[in-house]
């Protein structure tokens, strides 16, 4: 079996680096490029997927480079807005003959906590989310915590939910963190931590909190692998892994 040609972006950065190891160490993987800040992209040229974990700031240069050469992308970078997605969708056309996996959070337990607090939504009458990172973080929010946030926030519409109740009438700028689709999103940043997330659902007389915890990068590579296995047969634009882990249905 031929191994399929990988390129990484943003390879000397936290997430790049274990993906460059995580490729190299997979054996139906080829490694054949590993492209930093400076560098030329075109060093990616020869690879049929590039795994992106760059910033907000350059990732959409690096896709329409992959869109313009036919190059399929697993996409962890953050900062996805509305009109970014539509001009990706606008860029892959009807009939794509590649595909773009945009993916908040690559860790399975990530992946489960987003789908377990869509599904505890529609129960409880209030519901925050807590995301804790690292310090050297560049965006806040959390990709994940936005994404988890619109996701409890759709679930409570479909119910027919008010809002959270919230009596609050004086506050110091950001105490009750940030409204993402009417769900208030609070930001830690910590030496010492990795990237953790807490959503609090509360009802009278008992609370539900579901936690999740990367303590290690390492735990976002079985994810980051099977899109880089499977982008190729999803052409179009995916957004999060869960069709590669059956969560989709
Ligand atoms: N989806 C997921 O599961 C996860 C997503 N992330 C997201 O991935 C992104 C990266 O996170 P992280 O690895 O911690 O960040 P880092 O800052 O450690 O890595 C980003 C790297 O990209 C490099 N870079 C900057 N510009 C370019 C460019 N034009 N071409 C190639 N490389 C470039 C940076 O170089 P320099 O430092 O010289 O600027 C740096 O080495 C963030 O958006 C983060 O939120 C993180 C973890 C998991
Ligand atoms: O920057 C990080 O570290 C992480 N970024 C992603 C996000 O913003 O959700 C995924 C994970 O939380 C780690």
């Amino acid at each position: 079996m031929t191994p399929l040609p990988v390129a990484v972006l943003g390879a000397r950065g936290r997430m790049g680096a274990e993906t460059v190891r995580a490729v190299q160490a997979a054996e139906d993987l080829e490694l054949v490029a590993a492209v930093g800040r400076g560098d030329d992209l075109e060093a990616a040229a020869g690879a049929r997927v590039v795994v992106d974990f760059t910033r907000p700031d350059v990732v959409m240069d690096s896709l329409r480079w992959c869109l313009d050469r036919g190059i399929s992308a697993v996409v962890g970078t953050t900062g996805f807005t509305d009109e970014r997605l539509a001009e990706l969708r606008d860029r892959l056309g009807p009939d794509p003959s590649v595909g773009v996996v945009i993916a908040p959070n690559f860790s399975v337990g990530a992946v489960l906590m987003m789908h377990f607090a869509e599904q505890a939504a529609r129960f409880y009458e209030s519901v925050e989310v807590v995301e804790l990172h690292h310090p050297d973080k560049v965006d806040a929010p959390s990709g994940t915590a936005v994404r988890t946030a619109e996701r409890i926030a759709a679930a409570r519409r479909d119910a027919g939910l008010p809002p959270s109740p919230d009596a609050t009438t004086t506050e110091r700028p950001g105490a009750r963190g940030a409204d993402v689709d009417g769900v208030r999103v609070h930001g830690v940043r910590l030496r010492g931590l990795v990237a953790h997330q807490e959503v609090l659902l509360g009802e009278e007389g008992e609370t539900l909190t579901i936690r999740h915890d990367s303590f290690h990068r390492s735990s976002f590579m079985p994810g980051v692998l099977a899109a880089v296995r499977q982008v190729g047969d999803h052409p179009g634009l995916t957004l999060g892994i869960e069709p590669f882990l059956g969560l989709d249905r």
